[in-house]
């Protein structure tokens, strides 16, 4: 059996989901054929923690926020994550910190530090993705380590890897869905007679919301998202600044109660298209779709993306685009991943 040692960078809501699934199942990931051993964890809330042995994380979990590491044995009051990553015994470092639309940081910082030190790097951030994905995979192969961010989009459910792996040799043209749970859910609530900031409020408490909800409002979550499935599904090499984007901030409960009266429900649509000369379009908007389109039943925070093939047509996917424990399990996914690089390594 291997033991990975991980390193938790962020211990918010999703790095905390995980955290609590080592801590209560972990005959789940001895049938994986391996285990998993927390031996690091850092976040600007509480410092940061280096045990070697294993960190003891019906403890740490307890500690309410606000609270600090400082005073635990190998305990400080203060993140120091570039030390804690470059020289802590982690094979994997998980890195779930506040996502960046504007230039990926510290996450790409998280991430390089990782490779350079020859460790995995796994992600749930969309910013190191979106901004510096394809440089951050190159330097991962380069240093024989693997960098995997299944939960980039859509959290757990499988998106990336699964067009990577199960559509090959076909053609892809497009891709288009609804890639925000925050939205997605607000436009519901919205639906049933909330106010935009009430639907909000209860998207952050669910855990679907980023750090800022804006992000997920305002459409710059989605824009991230496309341009991800743009350069990894499409050979896109564009940028989030090139996805034309508006978000849902303007619509009115009164223009979500018309739709609805009229038939029509408004959804966040991402959509990138590969044009016939060869060009890409890449946007994010709000849209009123007819009940019987394929995305207008998807509710709350389930999301849905369908790629437009040349020999199957439309293959959808939908499953949660967010929540803590669903993008926890985007992360075991790509330990999953991890592991079969390594084993496939060690018979090499
Ligand atoms: N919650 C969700 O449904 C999903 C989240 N994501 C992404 O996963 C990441 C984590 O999400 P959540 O856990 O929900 O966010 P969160 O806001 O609950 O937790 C983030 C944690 O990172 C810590 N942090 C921020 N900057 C730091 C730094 N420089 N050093 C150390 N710690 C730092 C914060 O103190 C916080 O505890 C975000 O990038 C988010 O965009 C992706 C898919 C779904
Ligand atoms: N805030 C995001 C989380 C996942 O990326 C969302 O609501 O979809």
């Amino acid at each position: 059996m291997t033991t990975y040692n991980l390193a938790l960078i962020g211990f918010g809501g999703v790095n905390r989901a995980l955290a609590e699934l080592i801590r209560d199942e972990p005959g789940r990931f001895a049938s994986l054929g391996f285990e998993l051993r927390v031996v690091a964890i850092t976040d600007l809330a509480f410092g940061s923690l280096v045990q070697g042995d294993g960190i003891d994380l019906a403890s740490v979990l307890a500690m309410p926020r606000g609270s600090s590491f400082e005073g635990l044995p190998g305990g400080s009051p203060d993140p120091r994550n570039e030390d804690v990553i470059r020289n802590s015994p982690a094979d994997v470092v998980v890195e779930a910190t506040f996502t960046s639309p504007i230039d990926g940081e510290p996450a790409v910082s998280h991430v390089k530090w990782a490779i350079e030190s020859g460790k995995h790097v796994v992600t749930t951030n969309k910013g190191p993705v979106a901004l510096r994905g394809q440089e951050l995979s190159t330097l991962a192969a380069e240093n024989g380590v693997r960098f995997e961010y299944e939960g980039a989009v859509m959290s757990g459910t499988p998106v990336i890897r699964l067009a990577q792996k199960m559509l090959g040799g076909l053609e892809l043209n497009a891709v288009q869905g609804i890639l925000n749970g925050t939205s997605n859910y607000v436009l519901g609530r919205m639906e049933a007679g909330l106010g935009l900031d009430e639907a909000i409020s209860e998207a952050q408490d669910l855990g679907f919301a980023e750090a800022d909800p804006t992000a997920d409002i305002g459409g710059s979550d989605v824009r991230l998202k496309v341009a991800i499935l743009a350069n990894e599904l499409l050979d896109a090499n564009i940028r989030p600044s090139d996805v034309e984007t508006t978000g849902i901030q303007d619509i009115t409960s009164d223009d979500v109660a018309q739709a609805l009266a009229g038939g029509l429900r408004w959804k966040l649509i991402g959509e990138v298209r590969r044009e016939d000369d060869g060009s890409i379009a890449a946007t994010v908007q709000p849209v009123a779709l007819p009940a019987g389109h394929p995305l207008a039943g998807i509710s709350g925070a389930t999301n849905a993306v369908s790629f437009t093939t040349d020999l199957l047509g439309a293959v959808t996917v939908s499953g949660p685009g967010a929540g803590r424990v669903e993008t926890a399990y985007a992360l075991i996914s790509d330990i999953i991943a991890v592991d079969e690089f390594v084993q496939g390594a060690v018979r090499a």
